[in-house]
């Protein structure tokens, strides 16, 4: 029927409304979903064709049997004969028998076709937004793009798979019933067509209402899917804050949101349902009493009357059915219009058709002149930053928060591509590269560890898909992990629950270096590796960060000097539209009275100097003493090769800074224009 409140729930999902409701997606032609989607039934058509032809024979196995019900009704019953009764009703049994497998067949034709194309939708539409910057996906709700993945993906495939082999066995049901019906009485069979629009005014009329309420109903599910997802991702928050109420609340709020929804449907239904049965059997009254005269007159036996009347039954709900239909095709085709919306997205940067595949590069990252702004935004993230960073050595990169330090790491891996200047991988230009290579060839550690919810062994060994356990070990141990690990109830194997949960910070976070050291990539992003983490924590993770950093080119984002490596060089930037700066100095080798000439611009948070691991107090973790990386220029603090190089302020036309007889560019944005590497 029109809906029953699950499917009518599961109907209003495909609206795929917002909470707000203001992403509702506009209207989108059936026409348009066909295009788009029709090219995913290749491989699937015999499928859905295999499901019409049986579900047409079993149709056809049904007016057949009515017909033979109508002979046994004038044949045998009506003249007591019962001889006449064993053969109509031997073939009757055969044709149930037929019509049973033929509609089993179809229906699993077509349930298999449809699944089938699910996946692979689902399949096609997931592997496009991983083509798409990751910003794609967090400017967005996830509940409402897990919504497209899901309830709009099925939506899609009940218009143009399973709905398509629906609308055309109704449509053939009608044309056979109708038919059958004017086989028997053709006049009888007019009055009965007469009185089918009487179903579709009824339709109509419901319709609108029936969407607008689906639609609010899609709203208040999404508000409650997001405070549940809220609520319980941020649990630790929710409990320590002691908002438990609050979000209970919350949850109970839209809950009620929800249900006042679905009671707006189910009060709908509940007129639907008698206003079509009523019509139903004032149509029955008419056609019995139009019959039961025709049969006083000797114009029409019993058994056709009977007949008449069965095709009826079967014919006014496959009327209806098909008013469901447009119903449910012109709903699907709005949640379809989300799926496109996300197919038509196209990724901020894509290769290069003669792109290059870069095999292990050397490492030497830099960057030349580089702009950028984030689409939309007016303010640029960066302008004009040059450095260079040589294999094996560590560069810190530090800064106030929102200079643009994490930006850094989205150019060099190529999430965008800089407006102005270049960023250069061994010398050649990341845009000339696969994206594919160029990301083997690079390393990030995220601000926020990011593990998956499988065992130690599975999160390690992401690093590199289908490593030996030996290989895992061979960097948990590195990391400083192994040893935790094996306190572990199932070693290796031990599920780290919920984004790593289960684990703690510090632990969470060797996972990740041995994850790195695993990868073995030339080229590594720290990005606040040490946030979140205590001193004492800290000091732990310092060891096997050091141990993934030696011998490859290493961005290390941090706030907090103290985590930098003793005689690294610092890059600070400082964010736009103050006139941006980029120091260079020497973690350790430093001083105010070391950078004569600099002034702070907005309140001097440029100029401050950074404070080095031996400046850090005696709560300091260990700072970085390790020996440099084979064939690194990094020297430790103090040593030689460093000692001339100094921090070169703004304004003092001191462009290049010379570090161990190599050549470094710092620009300071317009106030440098000659600046170059
Ligand atoms: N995806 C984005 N879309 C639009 N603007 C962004 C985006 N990501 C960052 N920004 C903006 O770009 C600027 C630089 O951001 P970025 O994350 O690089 O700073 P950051 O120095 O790493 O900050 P923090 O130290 O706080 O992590 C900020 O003003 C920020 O608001």
């Amino acid at each position: 029927m029109l809906e029953r409140p699950v499917e009518s729930r599961r109907l209003s999902r495909r609206l795929s409304l917002s909470v707000s409701g203001r992403e509702l997606a506009p209207a989108i032609s059936v026409r348009r979903t066909f295009r788009e989607f029709w090219p995913d039934t290749r491989g699937l058509r015999r499928l859905f064709v295999a499901g019409v032809l049986f579900a047409i024979l079993a149709a056809l196995c049904e007016v057949a049997a009515i017909r033979l019900f109508g002979h046994i009704t004038d044949e045998v019953l009506t003249t007591r004969n019962l001889t006449a009764f064993w053969g109509p009703a031997f073939i009757w049994l055969g044709l149930a028998a037929i019509a049973g497998v033929t509609s089993f067949a179809g229906a699993y034709a077509t349930a298999l076709g449809g699944e089938r194309f699910l996946l692979a939708l689902r399949d096609r539409v997931y592997a496009h937004l991983q083509t798409l910057t990751p910003d794609f996906s967090e400017k967005r709700r996830l509940g409402d793009l897990m919504a497209r993945m899901t309830d709009d993906v099925e939506a899609i495939e009940e218009l143009v798979g399973s709905g398509l082999v629906k609308v055309i066995t109704t449509l053939a049901s009608v044309v056979f019933f109708a038919g059958a019906a004017f086989f028997i009485r053709w006049d009888l069979a007019l009055l009965t067509m007469a009185l089918i629009p009487l179903f579709l005014v009824v339709s109509k009329a419901f319709a609108g209402r029936f969407r607008t309420a689906a639609a609010r109903e899609r709203a208040s599910n999404g508000a409650m899917n997001s405070v549940l997802e809220e609520g319980l991702s941020n649990q630790p928050l929710v409990q320590a804050y002691n908002r438990q109420g609050a979000e209970s609340r919350r949850l109970h709020r839209e809950g009620w949101g929800w249900l006042r929804a679905n009671m707006s449907q189910a009060w709908l239904s509940g007129l639907y349902n008698p206003a079509v049965q009523v019509i139903e059997t004032v149509c029955l009254i008419v056609i019995l009493g139009f019959g039961a005269w025709e049969i006083a007159a000797g114009r029409l036996t019993l058994g056709g009357l009977l007949s008449f009347a069965a095709y009826l039954a079967l014919l006014y709900p496959a009327v209806q059915g098909l008013g469901e239909l447009a119903l449910t095709v012109s709903e699907a085709a709005a949640g379809s219009d989300r799926v496109i919306e996300v197919l038509r997205a196209r990724p901020a940067v894509a290769d290069a058709e003669d792109a290059v595949a870069v095999g292990r590069s050397a490492g030497r990252i830099a960057f030349e002149g580089v702009g950028f702004t984030y689409p939309g935004r007016g303010r640029p993230a960066l302008r004009d930053v040059s450095f260079t960073v040589e294999p094996g050595e560590v560069v810190v990169v530090t800064g106030p928060s929102g200079a643009g330090k994490s930006t850094l790491t989205k150019l060099l891996l190529r999430f965008y591509d800089p407006d102005s200047g270049r960023v250069l991988l061994d010398g050649a230009d990341v845009r000339g590269l696969t994206q594919k290579s160029l990301r083997e060839n690079v390393t990030v550690l995220h601000q926020e560890t990011l593990l998956f919810s499988g065992s130690v062994r599975d999160n390690i060994a992401y690093g590199r898909p289908g490593a030996s356990l030996d290989e895992v070990i061979r960097a948990a141990e590195a990391a400083g992990v192994h040893d935790f690990v094996k306190m572990l109830p199932q070693g290796y194997d031990t599920p780290v629950g919920q984004r790593g949960r289960l684990l703690s910070g510090g632990q969470r976070q060797r996972i990740a270096i041995a994850r790195a050291i695993l990868r073995d990539t030339p080229v590594l992003v720290l990005d606040e590796p040490m946030t979140g983490l205590d001193v004492a924590t800290a000091g732990h993770v310092m060891q096997p960060m050091r141990r993934l950093m030696a011998g490859r080119a290493t961005l290390l984002i941090t706030h907090d000097l103290r985590y930098a490596p003793k005689g690294a060089r610092v890059l600070e930037l400082e964010p736009v539209p103050r006139e941006e700066r980029i120091r260079l100095r020497r973690v350790g080798a430093h001083s105010r009275a070391g950078r004569p000439g600099t002034s702070a611009p907005g309140g001097g948070s440029g100029a401050r100097p950074p404070e080095s691991g031996s400046g850090a107090g005696g709560s300091s973790p260990e700072p970085w003493t390790g020996a440099p990386p084979p064939g690194s220029a990094v020297s430790p603090a103090g040593s030689p090769a460093r000692a001339g190089t100094e921090v070169s302020p703004a304004g003092t036309g001191s462009e290049v800074a010379s570090a161990g007889g190599r050549s470094d560019a710092w620009s300071y944005g317009r106030s440098r224009p000659g600046a170059s590497p």
